[in-house]
């Protein structure tokens, strides 16, 4: 999909890797709706991107993703402003072993209302025009991370999700293709010693652990996670795609074996 003059629209997009997708894609000359429930950072975000890309090409809505009603009048508010909707990132995500049920209604269940939700509009055999929905994963979904159970099967369900979508049957129906991103460690708040302090204070910290290795590796800039987003949006050819990116390495395609035939596909 060409992205200029497209309207998109980002969960989890007030800072951090959403943050980061919004400007690539204003960079390429869409129309974004900023969504997420911290209305400050969000507000001042979008101040930021209206001074350097018009204040007609970017908005904040308040948009909390483990509630369908606000998902859905966001979508709303987004195709009225802009006249039309095209990309979707859900992208919103939290670690929090200790509240392991929000943590999975924001992290799993945040991406199936905002695909269902998402489709709705988008389905060309709904009176939409198509269009490409990125489901922000890890590569905690792609390995065991006992460190942090409920994250890690959180991101192997959105990954499951995401593959499920882009097996449909009924693709030349509803024209929208469904893709994934398994970004390794980046350095966004969620990664920062200070993110991790704040959480040890208020007894929230799981696995000192996983602290451990992170302060050991190597981050990914917010900037490559956008670029593989960018990428994902513009080939028409990636449908179900799972697009695993770690630190100093090229981007690849997970490819998974077909346990019926036993062939990698
Ligand atoms: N930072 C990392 O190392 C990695 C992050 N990810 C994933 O990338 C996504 C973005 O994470 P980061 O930018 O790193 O985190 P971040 O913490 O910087 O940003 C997450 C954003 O989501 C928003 N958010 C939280 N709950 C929400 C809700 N209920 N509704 C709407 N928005 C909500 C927050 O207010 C925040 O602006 C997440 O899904 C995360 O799991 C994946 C792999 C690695
Ligand atoms: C050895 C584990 C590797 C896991 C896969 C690689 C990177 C994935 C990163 C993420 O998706 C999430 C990023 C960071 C975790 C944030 C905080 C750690 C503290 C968790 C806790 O104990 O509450």
């Amino acid at each position: 999909m060409q992205i200029k003059d497209k309207v998109a629209f980002i969960t989890g997009a007030a800072q951090g890797i959403g943050k980061a997708v919004t400007d690539a894609l204003l960079q390429k000359g869409a129309y974004v709706a900023v969504c997420d429930v911290d209305s400050d950072t969000g507000e001042q975000t979008v101040t930021e991107f209206a001074k350097q890309y018009g204040d007609d090409r970017v908005i904040f809505l308040h948009c909390d993703v483990t509630k369908k009603d606000s998902i859905k009048s966001a979508m709303q508010r987004t195709t009225d402003k802009f006249g039309r909707l095209d990309i979707i990132g859900n992208n919103a995500g939290i670690t929090n072993e200790k509240q392991y049920d929000l943590c999975v209604d924001i992290n799993l269940g945040g991406v199936v209302r905002g695909t269902w939700l998402g489709l709705d509009f988008l389905r060309k055999d709904k009176g939409g025009n198509g269009g490409v929905i990125i489901n922000m994963a890890s590569m905690a979904g792609l390995m065991a991370v006992p460190m942090v159970p409920t994250y890690a099967a959180t991101k192997a369900g959105v990954i499951g999700f995401t593959r499920s979508w882009g097996a449909s049957m009924d693709y030349d129906q509803h024209q929208v293709r469904v893709n994934c991103i398994c970004p390794g460690f980046t350095d966004t708040q969620m990664t920062k010693e200070e993110t991790v302090e704040e959480k040890r204070a208020k007894g929230l910290l799981h696995s000192e652990a996983l602290v451990a290795i992170m302060s050991e590796s190597l981050k990914l800039s917010t900037n490559a996670v956008a670029d593989v987003f960018i990428q994902l949006v513009e080939d028409d050819t990636k449908n179900g795609a799972v697009m695993a990116l770690v630190s100093e390495q090229p981007v690849q395609e997970v490819k998974f074996p077909d346990i019926f035939t036993n062939v990698e596909k």
